[in-house]
């Protein structure tokens, strides 16, 4: 067997929206029993717990376009430089959130160690906003747009480069909520989004069939950014901006399992586990059942 140790990297990042409880979210994976169930699939796992985030509570929210900005520069240089020592171990860095603005820091990390970084966004939402274009001022909006460059220029150069990825290297799958001003910078730059129009059309496999072979085309490595509101609320209620219509639980696993089948991924995050709007801590274990197919379990 042989089988990349993992680093597990909590970020407890709630700055990036409005709703109370995504803090608690790397817990709540924890507690779903995240790293027994790794070692019993035969893997080394270190935790290395949490990078230290500060309560809204305690800090200025500055200006209303990009909420906490400041902060979140802070915390997301934090959590690149300890994703990036896990790269450098040769581990796979495994970070659990937390508002999907983390994963500026995560990306941040992973790619100075890459050529061409692939990267897959599974999310119900296009997260390509601007503070220029953002309607809510929610920086867990605007990820994908800042690890493209685009953005304001402290999201942009976190880790002191810009940028991250390359359009052609990025898929996005799940997506069914765009505001006007992501749906504009997806067609300018020619971002391949499968929608849940296109899920729906042509079925989950062959969505992960294109999906995998063009994140697995040019690349040296492809990074997983699984926004958990990406599933349909029914599967995974605990989250802040659910939206109806999303794929189901049995495709997640499909897709988490061609994932594992491709043998491309080289990192990734579980974002938006939001254990106040969960019922019984079952978005934490579908994320620890999804992390278990992507790392090759299989049912026979
Ligand atoms: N990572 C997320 N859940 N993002 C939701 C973003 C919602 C909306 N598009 C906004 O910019 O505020
Ligand atoms: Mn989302
Ligand atoms: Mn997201």
């Amino acid at each position: 067997m042989n089988k990349q140790p993992i680093s597990v990297i909590g970020m407890p990042m709630d700055l990036g929206q409005g709703r109370r409880g995504v803090d608690m979210g790397p817990s709540a994976i924890r507690y779903a029993k995240l790293q027994s169930t790794l070692e019993a699939l035969g893997f080394d796992v270190e935790d290395l717990g949490n990078i230290e985030v500060p309560s809204p509570e305690s800090i200025d929210i500055g200006e209303n376009h990009l909420k906490f900005l400041s902060a979140i520069c802070d915390v997301n240089e934090h959590l690149a430089k300890a994703v990036s020592n896990v790269v450098e171990r040769k581990r796979f860095p495994l970070v659990l959130g937390g508002d999907h603005s983390m994963a500026i820091g995560t990306i941040a990390g992973v790619a100075k160690h890459y050529e061409n970084l692939g990267l897959i966004w599974y999310d119900a939402h296009g997260d390509l906003n601007t503070g220029d274009t953002s309607p809510s001022g929610n920086i867990h909006g605007m990820p994908l747009a800042a690890s493209l460059g685009f953005g304001h220029p402290s999201l942009v150069n976190i880790g002191n480069y810009s940028p991250k990825v390359k359009p052609g290297n990025v898929v996005l799958i799940g997506i069914r909520e765009l505001d006007k001003g992501e749906q504009e910078i997806a067609r300018e730059i020619g971002l391949k989004v499968f929608t849940m129009h296109e899920v729906d059309r042509l079925g989950l496999a062959r969505v992960m069939e294109e999906a995998l072979s063009i994140v697995g085309t040019g690349t040296d490595g492809v990074h997983l950014s699984l926004d958990l509101d990406g599933l349909d609320p029914k599967d995974a209620p605990g989250v802040g901006t659910p939206v109806a219509g999303g794929i189901t639980y049995r495709e997640s696993h499909l897709a988490l399992e061609m994932m594992s089948e491709s043998k491309l991924i080289t990192s990734a995050e579980f974002v938006e586990v939001n254990p106040i709007l969960d019922r019984e801590n079952m978005t934490a274990e579908v994320a620890v059942a999804l992390i278990s197919s992507l790392f090759g379990k299989k049912i026979l």
